[in-house]
């Protein structure tokens, strides 16, 4: 496969360069920025010295639609609405790392996240790529939007309890963590390291964009109603998203029909490891494409609290966007993604 990557210069771009070259079908041909576009990639990020050292070349969307099989978009909100046009013609396969394709339509785009958004006709076209739980449709997507790192982490264990109807889901709460990677490589005031290091402080409350993302998904994949409060995090690490949730449990619920939603939802999925009754560390899911679920009921209240972790830049946008692509093309889920967690 002939791929093409913008936003290559990003964290998200990086990350995809890194398993893409470790893929067997992969072929990276191009690799696009904004800013360092010029440049080669190894001076931008010098840990690919002597690895990768393509060279960093403006957007062309024609060029890349002759050119690559796929594309990989890893570009902040507001640039995929642009250029998705202009790409989305013959044979080319689209996967969008960023949050312009996710949401179902223009004026929840425009609530959320406060920029122009692309058309339905596109919205209606971009299958909502969480890879457990949509394959089939993945698999015949021309255009994919990536989930984002929250919701991977928060989706994941919460549709199979809300799935069978063992929670209720206008009673979710979560609380979420994030390392600093999930912002981005851009300096900015909010990530300077005086700022966020031995600090920990929540953002967006009630605001943040991934909330529609999450609360849609819940009620497409599930067919039931879902509302949401959602409390994102920033602490002092580089990597990982631990989502705590809380959601109150149906009456008479038992231990052994949770275990079995869960058993049921990821029987034979590979990048899902099921942890009943632990405490899984970010750190246990470093640089790999795992999510680690664990859950407790809190028979005194009646409420059941999920724990899931995964690597933001990994399962959480490049790691599944590889994921999908594989899906797309008819590779093992696995392929050219069987990492073992970096640790400690
Ligand atoms: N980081 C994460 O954990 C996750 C990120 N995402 C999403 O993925 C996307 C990329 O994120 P991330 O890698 O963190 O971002 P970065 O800020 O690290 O990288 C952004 C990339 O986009 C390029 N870019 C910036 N502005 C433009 C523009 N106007 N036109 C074209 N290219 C542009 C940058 O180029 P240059 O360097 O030349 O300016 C850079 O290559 C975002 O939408 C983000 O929300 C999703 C899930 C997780
Ligand atoms: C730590 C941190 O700042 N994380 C980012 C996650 C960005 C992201 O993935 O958002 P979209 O892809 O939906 O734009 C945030 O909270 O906005």
């Amino acid at each position: 496969m002939n791929i093409s990557i913008i936003g290559a210069s990003g964290y998200s771009g990086a990350e995809l360069i890194r398993l893409l070259l470790q893929h067997p079908e992969a072929n990276i041909t191009a690799i696009y920025s904004n800013s360092q576009a010029g440049k080669a990639i190894q001076d931008v990020y010098p840990h690919l010295n002597h690895i990768f050292t393509e060279q960093l070349e403006t957007i062309d969307c024609a060029k890349i639609q002759a050119e690559a099989d796929v594309v990989f978009i890893a570009t902040p909100s507001g640039v995929s609405s642009k250029l998705t046009p202009a790409l989305l013609n013959g044979k080319i396969r689209i996967i969008d790392v960023s949050g312009d394709l996710r949401l179902e339509t223009p004026e929840l785009y425009k609530e959320w996240y406060g920029k122009e958004p692309i058309t339905q006709n596109y919205l209606d076209q971009a299958v909502y790529g969480l890879s457990e739980w949509s394959a089939a449709a993945i698999a015949d997507a021309k255009l994919l939007a990536n989930p984002g790192c929250y919701p991977t982490a928060t989706l994941l264990s919460l549709l199979p309890l809300l799935n069978e109807g063992l929670i209720d889901g206008k009673s979710i709460i979560v609380d979420a963590k994030s390392g600093v990677t999930g912002a981005g490589r851009g300096a900015s005031l909010g990530t300077h390291f005086c700022e966020v290091n031995e600090s920990i402080a929540a953002y967006k409350v009630g605001k943040h964009q991934h909330t529609p993302e999450i609360e849609q998904t819940l009620r497409k994949l599930t067919g039931r109603d879902a509302l949401i409060s959602f409390t994102p995090h920033l602490v002092p690490m580089n990597r990982g998203i631990l989502a705590t949730s809380y959601a109150t449990l149906a009456e008479g619920v038992t231990t052994e029909q949770v275990a079995a939603a869960f058993s049921k939802a990821y029987e034979g999925k590979p990048f899902v490891r099921l942890r009943p009754g632990a405490y899984p560390k970010t750190k246990e899911v470093t640089g790999s494409n795992y999510c680690d679920i664990a859950w407790h009921i809190d028979g005194r209240v009646g409420r059941i609290v999920l724990l899931s972790v995964i690597d933001n830049v990994v399962k959480g946008a490049a790691g599944q966007a590889v994921q999908n692509m594989n899906i797309m093309f008819g590779l093992p889920e696995t392929t050219g993604l069987a990492f073992t967690p970096v640790y400690p």
